[in-house]
């Protein structure tokens, strides 16, 4: 196929920017639970609740080394686990509390002498950190849907947990094309930096993924095939190639593999060529353009909703933002602008084309602009970065 021959076209009919999203979204299979080691949970969304297994503390302890006393002082030393009036027992931060103790006297306020220990009579409780002060057995100490913290697998680890049950883990295989791409130095005329290596992975991982491999495909059909149809991966995202051109083979790849188009296209500016496919086994290619913004853009448009569809958490919100200034859509479909707030209200930034990330690198968030544009002082829908 010639580079002049209608480049970019679709065969079938582009998706709106709207139905764009949600066809993703259902397009996704849930990936099934799994039950993970505590420190594996870190950044996991929790199935089910926590509940404690036992009272937390389980059993009264002191706050304080020093004394467990009974009664009023001076108190006579003894070293047994059950006290009586007038008696005292060392013991240290985080010791069990004899039977019968009142309170535990510190060691810094507290003197020998005559055999028995001297200081004022504290009340009752004093330094006793009670059974179940910080949960009761039974109580629930993390809701289900909880976006696990290490301070949480801490808290499951001090109520009595080993594992906990979580989401899925959403993985990704990333097939990055363009045989002009180069991924260090500075690019000669004809050459590029790689945008993608070093910002998908993190990008993915804000949006609930996390890339298990990445490999860069020739321009060759047999590579990008090979590249799509990797055994055992339920998602592949790859880019560029896009287009129809001699150079572009994602198209025909997925033609030959048998793939179900589930979006041709969707209806934006940047990001247009965007594909989504279903392969005979299953799994899922979600082909984005080169153009790294359009790249970007076309991920949190649809990247987003795939991935929580894959996770089984609901299709993320999308905000509202009100214009500083009017904007000019244009004919056909949404126009995406990364934009900043100026006392509160939304202005487009500069540095927004196709292959440019300045705009989007210092943005506040997304328009989707209307084709028909928006005047000053509307609502307009905006997507949020995952970062900010
Ligand atoms: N005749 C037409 N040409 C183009 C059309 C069209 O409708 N008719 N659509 C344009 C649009 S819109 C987009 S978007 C791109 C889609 O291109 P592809 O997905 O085929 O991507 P490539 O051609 O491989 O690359 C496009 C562009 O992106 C650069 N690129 C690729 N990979 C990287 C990377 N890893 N890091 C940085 N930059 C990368 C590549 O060098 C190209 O400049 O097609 C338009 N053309
Ligand atoms: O998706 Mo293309 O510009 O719209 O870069």
């Amino acid at each position: 196929m010639s580079i002049t021959q209608h480049h970019g076209a679709t065969t079938g009919t582009r998706a709106g920017w709207l139905e764009a999203r949600e066809v993703a979204f259902a397009a996704a299979s849930v990936v099934p639970v799994e039950t993970v080691p505590l420190d594996a949970a870190v950044g996991r969304i929790l199935v089910e609740p926590v509940s404690a297994l036992l009272d937390v503390p389980h059993y009264a302890s002191s706050a304080m080394d020093g004394w467990a006393v009974a009664g009023a002082g001076p108190w006579d030393i003894v070293e047994r686990a059950a006290l009586r009036p007038g008696e005292a027992t060392a013991i240290v931060t985080g010791g069990d509390i004899p039977i019968g103790a009142d309170a535990v006297v510190r060691s810094e306020i507290a003197e020998r002498f005559d055999g028995r220990l001297h200081a004022s009579t504290p009340t009752r409780g004093h330094h006793i950190r009670p059974a179940g002060e910080e949960a009761t057995r039974g109580e629930t100490v993390i809701a289900a849907g909880t976006v696990l913290n290490p301070a949480h697998v801490a808290l499951a680890a001090g109520a009595g947990h080993d594992t906990l049950t979580v989401r899925g883990a959403v993985t990704v295989s990333l097939a990055l094309t363009g045989g002009e791409v180069i991924t260090a130095g500075l690019p000669a005329a004809g050459q590029v930096r790689d945008s993608f290596g070093p910002q998908l992975p993190a990008m993915l991982r804000m949006l609930g993924a996390s890339v298990t491999s990445s490999r860069r495909v020739a321009d060759t059909i047999d590579d990008t095939i090979a590249a799509l149809s990797q055994p055992g991966v339920a998602l592949v995202i790859s880019t560029g190639g896009t287009g129809n051109s001699a150079r572009d083979h994602l198209r025909t790849a997925l033609e030959r593999l048998g793939a179900e188009m589930l979006i041709d296209g969707i209806r934006m500016r940047p990001g247009g060529p965007t594909l989504l496919a279903r392969l005979p086994g299953g799994s899922l290619v979600l082909a984005l353009p080169g153009n790294p913004l359009a790249a970007m853009l076309a991920l949190l448009t649809i990247g987003g909703p795939l991935i929580a569809g894959m996770t089984g958490v609901a299709l993320p919100d999308l905000d509202t933002v009100t214009l500083a200034v009017a904007v000019d859509g244009v004919a056909g479909g949404a126009v995406l602008m990364p934009y900043r707030l100026e006392n509160g209200a939304a202005v487009p930034n500069r540095h927004r084309a196709s292959g440019m990330m300045r705009g989007l690198a210092d943005a506040a968030g997304v328009l989707v602009v209307p084709s028909d544009g928006a005047k000053k002082g509307d609502r307009v829908t905006a997507i949020a970065l995952p970062w900010n």
